[in-house]
């Protein structure tokens, strides 16, 4: 059987190499040939723990190879599972524009019958707008069914994600088509969902939001705790280990990034007004999370007079740990409010710095280490949470800064910990340190 996957972003690339890891013969295809380049010489082009190491074993083995050639991508092909990115337009809509190219290609160049899977992120209908498209387009001979097959792995940990996801969900209108798809992932073992298309697309807006959701309720939580008293950590704590509500997506921080959920969720609020309908929690959970980005921000106006030339480090630029993706994170928002004061910016990530590179320039400087970015520093804030960056002893900041004065938007020490060496350490729901 012959599997494609189209669009070697995260998880087209992920899903072809534990695909084939555990067997399947997978055709990997992308229209960007320096990817693809990268790829065939076994590197990943993207920074994922594990990643290059499943590459190259899959590549010796003989089951995953990597082309930008439509023909050798599609000709052939049982099944090609679709990965395109579909980022926000201006209204906060999804583009779709990715997704309908890849499916006129498909329609154009596939030679048998053929099951068409989307893994990409879509609003609710596009799975048959794409059926419609392919379904114009296509030699008389020949048959195509169409199956929704959304993708819930994190940025990251996507390889354990996917050998170790909750659940697998198949939306299709043809059961055939589900029962086929099923069978690609029984050696992964594990519980999978059938529906109905609609629903699977929604499940993958549903579940997003609903993590997005669970975010910001924490980070209001938190807010009100430095208002009233309370730990957020304890707190959310105590909240987590009731079953019902569950420990996970508690961490209250400097609000959510990255390139899904702010994305998702506006598309999803979108979609809701596109059929007239107000959906006032999403609307507050977007409003949440943009004021949460610009938290630490106002706490370091509210101390300092002024941030006109004054020396700020930025320790963590990525939306998360593991990954290079700066997508929506919010050092970005951070870094334009601090130039908009003035401040004389130094920021350092352990791989996110080139991308930041890229939007900045010489505006801000790029230290090679936590400590060198420290170093005659005013004031500083962390916003990711690197192994690196959360085991830095509080001294370091005390012995680099010219004053330690900490934001930390990860709540990456304790109290106790900033107390005992006499930082001044501002974290999220949590008294500060003064
Ligand atoms: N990044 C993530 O962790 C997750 C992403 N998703 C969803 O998966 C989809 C893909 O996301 P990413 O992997 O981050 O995408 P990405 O934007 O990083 O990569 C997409 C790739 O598709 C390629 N491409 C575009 N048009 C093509 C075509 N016609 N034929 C072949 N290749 C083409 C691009 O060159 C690019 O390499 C999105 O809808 C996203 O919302 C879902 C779960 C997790
Ligand atoms: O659709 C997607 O692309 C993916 O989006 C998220 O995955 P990802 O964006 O990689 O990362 P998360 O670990 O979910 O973190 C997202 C953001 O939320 C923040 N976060 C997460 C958890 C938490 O408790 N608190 C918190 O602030 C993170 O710092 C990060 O900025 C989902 O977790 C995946 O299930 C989904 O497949």
């Amino acid at each position: 059987m012959k599997i494609t996957i189209t669009g070697t972003g995260y998880v087209g690339l992920v899903t072809g190499v534990c695909l084939s890891d555990v067997g399947h013969q997978i055709t990997c295809y992308d229209i960007d040939q320096e990817k693809i380049d990268l790829l065939n010489s076994g590197q990943s082009p993207i920074y994922e723990p594990g990643l290059d190491e499943l590459i190259q074993k899959n590549i010796q083995k003989g089951r995953l190879q990597f082309t930008s050639n439509v023909k050798e991508a599609y000709s052939g092909a049982d099944c090609i599972f679709i990965a395109v990115g579909t980022p926000p337009n201006e209204d906060g809509s999804a583009n779709l524009t990715y997704i309908e190219n890849a499916a006129i290609e498909i329609a154009e160049h596939m030679t048998k019958d053929c099951i068409v899977v989307t893994k990409s992120t879509v609003p609710v209908g596009t799975n048959e707008h794409i059926g419609m498209i392919i379904q114009e387009r296509l030699p008389v001979n020949l048959k195509v069914r169409i199956v929704s097959n959304p993708e819930f792995l994190r940025e990251g940990s996507a390889i354990h994600d996917t050998f170790h996801g909750d659940r697998i969900v198949i939306g299709s209108d043809n059961q055939e088509a589900g029962k086929r798809i099923e069978e690609i992932y029984s050696p992964f073992k594990l519980p999978v969902v059938h529906t109905d298309l609609r629903s699977a697309e929604m499940i993958k807006y549903a579940s997003n939001s609903f993590l997005a959701l669970k975010i910001s309720f924490i980070n209001e939580i938190a807010n009100l705790c430095e208002k009233v008293g309370g730990n957020i950590e304890q707190v959310a704590r105590g909240v987590g280990l009731d079953k019902r509500i569950g420990n996970k997506f508690l961490q209250a921080g400097i609000g959510f990034g990255g390139s899904c959920f702010p994305k998702d969720i506006n598309a999803l609020n979108h979609l809701a007004n596109e059929y007239d309908y107000d959906f006032k929690i999403l609307k507050s959970v977007i409003d949440v999370n943009r004021l949460q980005k610009e938290r630490l921000f106002h706490k370091a106006k509210e101390i300092f007079e002024s941030l006109a030339g004054r020396k700020i480090t930025i320790l963590g630029l990525t939306f998360k740990p593991n990954t290079d993706d700066i997508r929506d994170a919010a050092s970005l928002k951070l870094i334009q409010d601090l130039l908009l004061e003035d401040a004389v910016i130094t920021v350092y990530d352990p791989v996110g710095m080139s991308k930041v590179e890229k939007l900045f320039g010489d505006k801000i400087q790029y230290a090679a280490s936590a400590e060198d970015a420290l170093a005659g520093s005013e004031a500083a804030f962390i916003l990711t949470e690197w192994g690196e960056i959360k085991t830095l002893s509080l001294e370091t900041f005390k012995s680099y800064m010219e004053k330690p004065i900490l934001f930390d938007g990860r709540n990456c020490f304790t109290l106790e910990d900033a107390e005992k060496h006499g930082i001044h350490y501002y974290s999220i729901g949590r008294k500060p340190i003064v």
